[in-house]
């Protein structure tokens, strides 16, 4: 099929970027519209609820409202930072590495972290950014001056994408009968927490050793804001004989995923779906992959365990027994407990999340 150059190419690929290839297998996520569920539409309202049954993942379209567009902007220029920022040698990159202080901000090298069980090493770096260091809720960290210089632009972003989080945490309140500001106080933008914006950047890999970039994984967190230009993402749907599919980027969308908290929060209800980034698909596999992420958690005290208040979310099985964890410690242990750099033993299984609800496969 000749489709270069017709009305959905203009539509659904990036100026100046190679296209994402037609002959990928990708998965039907919703497009919803933040126009319409920002007023409140029912239908819409409906559709987001049942994305996060399903898939736990769904594109929002920000096209048709002014914080959208505003977004849209913001993420821009935070494309062109995160450029920056990686463009800095690796000497300095380093001094930004705050794990061995137990800190998930900061720096992360290209293959500190392990992706399998295996023991294979990731392929990509990131820096992530704190919220409340941006917001000066808490004191600032070191950062290098590309980042010092972009508060601003940084807070923008966060403001906006908080935002999303927050109309994403009332509509499923909502719709699962849970005491009005349930999840919106669970995540008080003024309070301490592990939100964080996410650079990553993955170099093009040798066409004869392409890997995973990033290992399988579910996000630690509650909503996920991503946004994505070149393709690589995929998510595994749920099913025993399920097969990885592609997410394909689309322009004036993000791609919005819930993540384990919202899982523990509704005992399995809504779907924190398995992840990961691949080598970007087709002649797409010879550019660098940027993206851009915005992580909402709940705040650092939260015990990660089954919300009472609602007649949706299902009961504990008879013997089932709840880890007494809080959010902090969770996105911890995930966080950290795959990198090779920090003298300790990896045990793969015990950084694990909710991959194995995910699944939804009954044993
Ligand atoms: O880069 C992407 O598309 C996804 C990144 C991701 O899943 C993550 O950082 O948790
Ligand atoms: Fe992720």
């Amino acid at each position: 099929m000749q489709s270069h150059g017709n009305y959905t190419d203009i539509q659904n690929n990036f100026p100046g970027l190679p296209p994402f290839p037609d002959d990928v297998p990708t998965a039907p996520l919703l497009r919803l519209s933040l126009g319409k569920l920002l007023a409140g539409d029912a239908t819409e309202c409906e559709r987001l609820f049942q994305a996060s049954i399903e898939i736990g993942f769904f594109y929002l379209d920000l096209q048709d409202s002014d914080h959208g567009i505003s977004l849209l902007r913001d993420a821009d220029n935070l494309f062109t930072i995160g450029e920056r920022l990686f463009e800095l040698n690796l000497e300095e990159k380093m001094r930004y590495d705050f794990s061995a202080q137990n800190s998930y901000f900061g720096y992360k090298r290209p293959g500190a972290v392990v992706v399998d069980k295996q023991g294979n090493v990731d392929r990509n770096e990131f820096y992530n950014v704190s919220k409340d260091d941006i917001m000066r809720i808490t004191d600032p960290l070191p950062a290098p001056e590309v980042l010092r210089r972009s508060r601003d632009q940084q807070e923008s972003f966060m403001l906006g994408s908080h935002g999303i989080v927050t109309l994403v945490l009332n509509i499923l309140n909502d719709k699962l009968n849970l005491p009005e500001g349930t999840f919106a106080n669970l995540h008080r933008r003024q309070a301490v927490s592990g939100d964080q914006i996410r650079f990553i950047k993955a170099p093009p890999q040798p066409i004869d050793d392409r890997r995973t970039a990033l290992g399988q994984h579910t996000d630690f967190g509650s909503v996920t804001v991503l946004f994505n230009r070149l393709g690589g993402l995929q998510v595994l749907p749920p099913g025993a004989d399920a097969e990885w599919v592609y997410v394909r980027p689309l322009p004036g969308h993000a791609v919005i995923n819930l993540g384990d908290a919202m899982v523990k929060f509704t005992n399995g209800l809504l779907r924190s779906n398995i992840h990961r980034v691949a080598a970007p698909p087709g002649i797409q596999g010879d550019s660098t992959r940027y993206s851009l992420v915005y992580f909402a958690r709940p705040e650092d005290s939260v015990m990660l365990r089954r919300l009472e208040g609602s007649d949706l979310i299902p009961p504990m099985e008879k013997d089932q027994v709840e880890e007494e964890i809080n959010s902090k410690d969770w996105i911890i242990r995930r966080a950290l407990g795959r990198r090779v750099d920090l003298g300790k033993d990896i045990d793969y299984e015990k950084s694990a999340g909710t991959e194995q609800t995910s699944r939804r496969i009954k044993v």
